[in-house]
């Protein structure tokens, strides 16, 4: 590689109760997308936050152009040229955009801050990456999840950089909006920026990245070529393990022929119009379609998250529909909802994986004199974290202190624990690494096999493929098609799900 050493790593150390970076040595270029890999807990987003001056290594130096490099926080790291856009959103929700994206640069006459000045320069920021549509007036937080990322990532970009990290950027964004944001890494990547780059998407990486380094338990495992390392090669250096023995498991319906829910005429808006659909007691219905096209609305309707202008939910052959007032009645009908957004919905961040693990079963851990059973309590979260392998130094961490992909899996064991008999999932598997969706995808075939129904929505379609017993596409807020699993094809959802919605017949 001839392009010129930019940051060097070298012997990083980070220790909390354990050490979760052991002595790690990485450099990285100017002019390349470096990717890391490795599994949930495996140490990307530590390093990257010590190189981004969020927190500080244990021991260990780094250096930037061949100067000590030694961040004491975010600010010092950005005046060296290091941006970052974090796994999580960290915009403030109450701001509008402009705010947001001008924060620390607001631009201020006679010492007031420039309105005009402030929206222009953000308009242009949010052009550049073609957000033509994203108003900067609006505020950050009504925006959806996907917007909010694109937002958080135009504002690193719009502030020079020389070395810039992205950690999981496209977990949240829809095809377009990644292939927006590949182009641009590209032009960076051109104009010397280095990149580094986290990602639990494996062709992503394949087809964006110069090279990748692979932790493990927070040890250094290989820098490669990514051109010289082929998918299945990049599983076995994250895991340790060959994956010769770990093939896919096969596909088995549990589908039966008893209605377990129906909806009929869901609508809110113009996010979400005249859904109707059913699913089955033992059936696993994937919902694809793009972000925007009104799937996790959908879900929050159903589960009473937010209120529907019409519609009903009717469950089992029941001719009455119910009528939940909020989650907790959807909850005591034997609805589960595993939430997209960790972060804002679905954990208590300052209690520990005991907590939250079995926070939405309390009521069968109760005793009869209204003490929590602790024992219980205690084997129920221990076997969850066993069968999600949730990388921990006990069930008493608390999650805020976990990585992001050991987050997600507390957030869905939370429900699988959960004696409900319909799961509603919001993007199950968002930053999971690939071994432990393989798990997850088994507990959906459990859960099948017990005759509980499941309703997966997931950006993912291979996902969907892989676990579905049929999929139903959303576009523009319709539902548009619908396929079982013996006749369909990438091709026909990819179509439907880009059509618009008053085209395409409801299959
Ligand atoms: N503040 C903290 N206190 C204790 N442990 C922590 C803290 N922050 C991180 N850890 C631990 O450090 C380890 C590495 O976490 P890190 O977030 O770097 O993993 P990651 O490779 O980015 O994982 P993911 O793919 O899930 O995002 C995890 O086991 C996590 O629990």
């Amino acid at each position: 590689m001839s392009d010129p050493l930019l940051l060097s790593v070298r012997n990083l150390t980070k220790r909390y109760a354990v050490k979760v970076l052991d002595d790690v040595s990485i450099d990285f270029h100017a002019g390349e997308i470096h990717a890391l890999l490795g599994a949930n807990g495996a140490g990307k987003s530590t390093l990257c936050r010590i190189i981004a001056g969020l927190t500080r290594s244990t021991s260990g130096t780094m250096q930037i152009a061949g100067h000590a490099f030694a961040p004491e926080n975010k600010r010092a790291a950005e005046a060296a040229g290091v941006q970052i856009v974090q796994q999580e959103l960290n915009q403030i929700a109450t701001l509008s955009v402009a705010e947001n994206i001008m924060i620390g640069r607001l631009p201020a006459r006679f010492g007031v801050v420039d309105r005009g000045e402030l929206h222009r320069r953000a308009r242009i920021a949010l052009d550049r990456f073609g957000l033509q549509e994203i108003d900067t007036h609006a505020i950050t937080g009504s925006l959806g999840v996907g917007r909010q990322q694109m937002i958080e990532i135009a504002t690193a970009l719009d502030r020079d950089c020389r070395v810039l990290i992205l950690d999981e950027p496209t977990a949240a964004l829809s095809a377009g909006e990644s292939e927006t944001l590949f182009t641009w890494l590209n032009k960076l990547r051109q104009q010397g920026v280095g990149i580094i780059y986290i990602s639990h998407r494996l062709d992503e990486v394949a087809r964006l990245s110069d090279r990748i380094t692979v932790l493990r338990d927070g040890k250094f495992i290989c820098t490669r070529q990514t051109a010289d390392v082929d998918r299945d090669a990049m599983v076995d250096l994250m895991t340790g393990e060959s994956t010769e023995n770990q093939a896919g498991d096969e596909y088995v319906s549990h589908q039966t022929d008893r209605v377990a829910m129906r909806v009929e005429g869901m609508s809110r808006g113009r996010w979400v119009r005249d859904v109707s659909f059913s699913v089955n007691r033992g059936e696993r219905l994937g919902i694809a379609g793009l972000v925007g096209a009104g799937r996790t609305e959908l879900l929050r309707l159903i589960f009473a998250a937010d209120r529907a202008d019409s519609g009903a939910v009717y469950l089992n052959d029941e001719s009455t529909p119910r009528r939940f007032a909020d989650p907790s009645d959807a909850v005591a009908a034997g609805l589960a909802m595993v939430t997209e957004d960790r972060k804002e919905n679905g954990l208590l961040l300052s209690q520990s994986i005991r907590a939250n693990t079995t926070l939405a079963s309390m009521n069968r851990l109760f005793s009869a004199g209204g003490w929590i059973r602790g024992a219980a309590e205690r084997q129920m979260a221990d076997r969850m974290r066993e069968s999600m392998e949730t990388r921990c130094t006990s069930i008493e961490q608390t999650v805020g202190t976990l990585s992001g992909g050991n987050q997600q899996k507390v957030a869905v064991a939370k429900w699988l624990v959960r004696d409900a008999d319909i799961f509603l999932f919001d993007e199950p598997t968002r930053g999971i690494d690939v071994a432990a969706r393989r798990r997850i995808y088994r507990l959906f075939e459990t859960l099948a096999r017990e005759e509980k129904s499941l309703v997966i929505v997931s950006s993912d379609l291979e996902e969907l493929l892989e676990t579905c017993d049929r999929i139903a596409v959303m576009s523009a807020g319709r539902l548009v098609a619908s396929f079982a699993r013996s006749d369909w094809s990438t091709e026909q959802i990819m179509q439907a799900a880009f059509a618009s919605p008053d085209t395409v017949a409801v299959g």
